[in-house]
């Protein structure tokens, strides 16, 4: 077994909550930051989290109270988004800094609540939208600077993840890219026009969605959970130039210098390597010893959520006219 981390003088004590896809993830990469001691992991997953600590050489509880108990300056929310408001509220409370996976919660008013709480008690609050520190995307934004941008398309497809609940594709996967617009523009989403339809999943898991920017920018959202290989893509329009970026295998390269023959110029852009999710992670950290944060705040994670909440009550609900029927049972 891995010995226990020992805590360094100024480090930054966290705990992790919920033991899945992510927060494993969030587990291995803050066991292995400078500056911080992983405490320990809460699930009711006792196994899960068992495993996990075993390897990371923290503690395993089964709730986020025995965690704060354990006392920690900090904690990470990677459980299930229907659970990020009560876990974040019951962590402010105690006076605890606070990372909270995307999408912030499910509902607006909730989101407001927390980043409120948050801010009455003087903690920090972080939201886990990761894209932003993926190095294709830190490139893109290096190409669009000075850049008038006209149009944004961005699509992000892939199987249904079965252990998926309550949420669909908009809330899960469209809220990433709903950032990103208001990111890559600086700006706020004025307009939205939504088709969703809900073909294979209780909720929808297919989305087209529409935007324009405040600042007048169009955008659109291809996301869905029917196709069977992951995709990630950037295209973005500028008057000088055509940006494209593949975010998964990080290629980014930009067209330029459009003649009126049609010919142009394509050069392929420098991208770094950093792990997305240990750059945010120590924006986290940094932030929690008081230093500028470069992560997304609460107000941010708010205003994407309020977008993709938007889609939903926006859609003519229309499409879940295309849910596959129920089996007809065989008359005999
Ligand atoms: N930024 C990104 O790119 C990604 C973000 N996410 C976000 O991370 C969050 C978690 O997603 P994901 O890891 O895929 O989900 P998983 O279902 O894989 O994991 C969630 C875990 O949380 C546990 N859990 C349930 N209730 C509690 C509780 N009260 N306290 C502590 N743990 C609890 C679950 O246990 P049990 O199974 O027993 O219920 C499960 O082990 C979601 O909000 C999702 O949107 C997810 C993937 C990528
Ligand atoms: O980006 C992601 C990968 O897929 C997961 C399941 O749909 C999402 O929760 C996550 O945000």
């Amino acid at each position: 077994m891995a010995q226990p981390k020992r805590r360094e003088d100024d480090s930054v004590r966290i705990g992790v909550v919920g033991t899945g896809i992510m927060g494993s993830n969030h587990a291995r990469v803050l066991a292995d930051l400078p500056h911080v001691t992983l405490v320990g992991i809460a699930d009711p997953d006792n196994v899960q989290a068992k495993r996990i600590t075993q390897a990371l050489g923290c503690a395993a509880v089964e709730s986020l109270t025995e965690l704060l108990d354990l006392g920690v300056d900090a904690v990470s929310i990677a459980a299930p988004t229907h659970l990020h408001h009560q876990l974040a509220l019951e962590a402010i409370d105690r006076g605890v800094h606070v990372l909270v996976e995307k999408p912030i919660a499910s509902t607006v008013g909730q989101g407001r609540e927390i980043v409120q709480a948050a801010e009455r008690k003087g903690v920090t609050l972080m939201v886990g939208h990761v894209e932003r520190f993926n190095p294709a995307v830190q490139s893109v934004k290096d190409a669009l600077a000075g850049e008038e941008i006209l149009s944004i398309s961005i699509t992000r497809v892939g199987p249904f993840p079965p252990r998926m609940s309550n949420v669909g594709v908009v809330i899960d996967l469209a809220v990433h890219d709903i950032d990103l617009i208001r990111y890559f523009t600086d700006s706020d989403i004025s307009e939205v026009q939504p088709l969703l339809a809900s073909a294979r999943a209780e909720n929808e898991d297919i989305a087209l969605l529409q935007f324009r920017t405040k600042s007048g920018v169009l955008a659109q959202i291809n996301t869905n959970w029917l196709t069977p290989f992951k995709a990630r893509t950037v295209h973005v329009a500028t008057r000088a130039k055509y940006v494209q970026a593949d975010l998964i295998t990080r290629q980014v390269s930009e067209c330029f210098g459009f003649q009126p023959d049609g010919s142009y110029s394509m050069r392929h852009l420098s991208v770094g390597h950093a792990e997305p999710l240990r750059a945010e992670l120590m924006a986290f950290v940094q932030a929690v010893k008081g230093g500028a944060g470069t992560g997304v705040t609460g107000d941010e994670g708010v205003a994407s959520l309020e977008v993709a909440i938007q889609c939903l009550d926006r859609d003519s609900g229309a499409g879940l006219r295309h849910k596959v029927p129920p089996k007809v049972a065989a008359v005999s």
